[in-house]
């Protein structure tokens, strides 16, 4: 039961309501938006749609993101694209930024060129997860103009109040990346941080990741916003062909493990796996890990595209990708041998239409003291963890059976901490934005 639902003294909310019945429409706004901050999200649904239809921009874009996620009313995101769209019409950069956010997945928009636009504008009014995710963007790049540049805008993400821009800038300003250090600035965004309750980040560093190969339109000038580079898929090392497993190196910057580690903190909880045999999901002895699953509802733009580069690095789609894991093993904690593939029950459970976890993708995004490894018993392949590096194997054979052999470990961790993203892959689309 929510604070607000079994409250008769709620004044506050009584005063929003009386307003409401004005039917004016920002009036239904506030009401909409104080009925969400009570976990009423059915009626806040139903009053952000009347002030959307009367043509409060804000109210569409929310009523979107609740048809996008099916909070508070069926999900459907072709309906969330719309009123989006007219949001957008009516000037808003927040509409424009969730659309761009849409756009990344290429199956309710096309993946074109209308996203870096969206960004651009939605950083240019300031909007804190835009800023943050052109930050991270800028961060990869390897000139000092770029790197100037992601400061500046973790900088402005920080001053506008977001949290993970503030942890962003703090490491960066400690460890003078893209900087001068500068420790007494860093000191003071982390006291300010754990006023508000967020600790700081596990120790986190990584080479840039290689520039991306020119496009056939030539190199990308230092300042311009190119999403389309995650789609570039980064080479990767084979180390068994049957059943395959590959290395990929340097898929990714330290903002963007850090990004990751940032966003799963507040959300880890003991593991649960799905137990092969009886398909339910209480098999804790199998991993001893803590996890966090991120749900969608949490992805900001920038986490998107890190799973975008992530999923296009196995070869595959996001729109294939389970939603993210974060993973973090302490010392002695492991994933015993196992397959990823799932029951069919399990899979005529959830989205049958997606078919199988095919293959799997890991990124380690911290360096472990020691163990840790991922272990392929059958083929004798052992991979170490390194921040930014990700392990790509199938789970399936090439004749598209569930491959045993694709048997794996997260070997125990015998000293510091192991910090892991997975994306599960379908064989077809599993997301639906
Ligand atoms: O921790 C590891 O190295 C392996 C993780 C794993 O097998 C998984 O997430 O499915
Ligand atoms: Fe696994």
């Amino acid at each position: 039961m929510t604070r607000g639902a079994a409250n008769d003294d709620d004044t506050e909310l009584g005063e929003l309501r009386s307003d409401a019945a004005s039917g004016v429409p920002d009036a239904l706004f506030r009401y909409a938006t104080a009925l969400v901050a009570r976990g009423r999200v059915e009626e806040a649904a139903h009053h952000y749609h009347l002030a959307g239809a009367a043509g409060h921009a804000n109210a569409q874009v929310e009523y979107a993101r609740m048809l996008l996620h099916g909070v508070g009313t069926d999900a459907d995101p072709s309906m969330a694209v719309e009123w989006l769209l007219r949001a957008e019409g009516l000037g808003s950069p927040i509409a424009g930024y969730h659309l761009a956010l849409i756009g990344l997945g290429n199956l309710q928009l096309p993946r074109d060129g209308r996203i870096n636009e969206r960004m651009l504008t939605a950083v240019q009014h300031d909007y804190p997860p835009a800023l943050r995710a052109a930050a991270i963007h800028f961060g990869r790049k390897r000139n000092e103009e770029d790197q100037a540049t992601c400061i500046r805008l973790l900088e402005r993400g920080a001053g506008r109040g977001d949290p993970i821009a503030a942890l962003l800038l703090a490491e960066r300003l400690h460890r003078g990346e893209g900087c001068q250090a500068q420790h007494n600035a860093a000191n003071e965004l982390w006291l300010q941080l754990a006023k508000h309750g967020v600790p700081r980040l596990p120790e986190i560093t990584a080479p840039l990741p290689p520039p991306s190969p020119p496009r056939a339109s030539g190199e990308v000038p230092p300042g311009t916003l190119a999403f389309e580079e995650a789609l570039q898929p980064a080479p990767w090392t084979m180390h068994s062909q049957q059943p395959r497993v590959m290395q990929v190196d340097h898929l990714l910057s330290a903002d963007e493990c850090r990004l990751m580690v940032a966003t799963a903190m507040p959300y880890l909880r003991a593991s649960r796996v799905v137990d092969p045999v009886t398909g339910r999901s209480d098999a804790r002895q199998l991993r001893t890990s803590s996890d966090a699953p991120i749900d969608p509802v949490l992805e900001d733009l920038a986490l998107r595209v890190v799973q975008l580069r992530i999923a296009r690095a196995a070869r595959s789609e996001l729109a294939q990708a389970e939603h993210l894991i974060v993973l973090r093993y302490q010392p002695g904690q492991e994933y015993r041998p196992h397959r990823d593939y799932l029951p069919d029950r399990v899979v005529q459970a959830d989205r049958p239409s997606a078919g199988n976890r095919k293959r799997t993708i890991c990124v380690y995004l911290n360096a472990v003291a020691q163990g840790g490894e991922t272990e392929f018993p059958v083929p004798g392949v052992r991979i170490a963890p390194a921040p930014g590096r990700a392990v790509v194997f199938d789970n399936y054979t090439p004749d598209g059976l569930p491959d045993p052999d694709s048997l794996h470990a997260g070997c125990p961790v015998q000293a510091g901490e192991k910090w892991l993203a997975t994306l599960w892959l379908r064989e077809h689309a599993y997301r639906s934005f």
